[in-house]
């Protein structure tokens, strides 16, 4: 089995280290991440367990035929890379694990074989080819996309299942990728405005932003026919409430990480994409629109 990972970075690095002991694994990563890989092997800490794995990484993609390319850039890069390297998809399915709506699409433009994808686990840097997997807060998930499942997605899952990476096939992905995304909505931006961990946003004024955001994200979702695990705002926000946040408790959003580290943040798949595909069904979404510009304003203003 061949598997390249393309972007890779906290998220890429680690699935591609997990699979490296059951499949022939090349990641693609910038010259400094590739280096440090190759000198050091990645280190792992933290909740799927300690060691250091080494499998190829380099900056740029050996003329193979692959089984399943991995996409785990920001989706801000998602378009960029496809263009570097679509000519090399072949017939591997290329597999989309990443935040965000609108992903799957753009790859979609390049392959008819995409397989979206979910994961609801903290990666965090912790130096050059260390990382630390700080939380878990559910299975991933792998789907076809737009919608079903087969041989391939189930082979797949069995794969980050023997590494120990929980994970479950799903017939509806763009109802995971869109549940994933509300949650994001939610949580990242107002966390990254007001520089707290995802736990301080249980505060009953942060909570009804966050009721809005939620409540604007499911017209729209309705709107273009998801079908949402969590049928009703009241049932999500519950599960929000008592469930996601408290085991994501103390953690900082990859928006905040982003901001703080001066870099462009997903905003415009995550609450900017509910406000482009509200409007497309005449739906206003003026709290989601809010938090989308003051995001856009801190990545143009920076910390200054
Ligand atoms: N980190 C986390 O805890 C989680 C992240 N996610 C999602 O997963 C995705 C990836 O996140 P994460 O791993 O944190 O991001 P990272 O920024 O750590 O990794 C992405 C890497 O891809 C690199 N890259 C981009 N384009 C290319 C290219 N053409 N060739 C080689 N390398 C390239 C980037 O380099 P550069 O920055 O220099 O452009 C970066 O090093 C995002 O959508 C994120 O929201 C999902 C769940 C959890
Ligand atoms: C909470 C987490 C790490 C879960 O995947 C996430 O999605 C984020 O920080 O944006």
């Amino acid at each position: 089995m061949k598997i390249a990972v393309l972007g890779a970075g906290a998220v890429g690095l680690s699935i591609a280290a997990r699979l490296s002991s059951l499949a022939d694994v090349h990641a693609v990563a910038r010259p400094r991440h590739a280096d440090a890989v190759t000198r050091l092997g990645l280190r792992l800490t933290g909740l799927w367990g300690d060691g250091t794995y080494t499998f190829p990484c380099t900056t740029d993609l050996p003329d193979d035929e692959y089984d399943y390319i991995l996409i785990t850039s920001k989706a801000t890069q998602t378009r960029d890379i496809c263009e570097e390297f679509g000519d090399r998809f072949g017939d591997a399915s290329v597999v989309s694990i990443q935040n965000g709506i609108g992903n799957e699409e753009i790859i979609s433009e390049y392959t008819g074989n995409v397989i979206g994808g979910m994961i609801i686990t903290g990666f965090e840097w912790r130096g050059d080819a260390d990382i630390h997997i700080s939380v878990i807060g559910g299975d991933a998930q792998f789907g076809l996309f737009p919608d079903g499942c087969d041989e391939r997605v189930d082979t797949l899952v069995g794969m980050f299942e023997t590494a120990g990476i929980v994970a479950v096939a799903t017939e509806s992905i763009r109802s995971a990728v869109w549940g994933k995304t509300i949650y994001n909505a939610a949580l990242n931006p107002l966390g990254a405005v007001m520089g707290v961990p995802y736990g301080a946003l249980l505060n009953p004024y942060a909570w009804e932003v966050i009721t809005d955001i939620v409540e604007e994200a499911y017209a729209v979702a309705d709107a273009e026919g998801i079908t949402l695990e969590y049928p009703t705002t009241e049932v999500y926000l519950q599960y929000l409430h008592d469930v996601q946040i408290p085991s994501t408790f103390a953690h900082h959003s990859s928006m905040y990480q982003a901001l703080s580290a001066g870099k462009r943040t997903e905003i415009d798949f995550m609450n900017g994409a509910l406000v482009t595909k509200g409007a497309g069904h005449g739906i206003s979404t003026p709290v989601n629109l809010l938090i989308t510009r003051l995001i856009r304003f801190r990545e143009t203003v920076g910390d200054s």
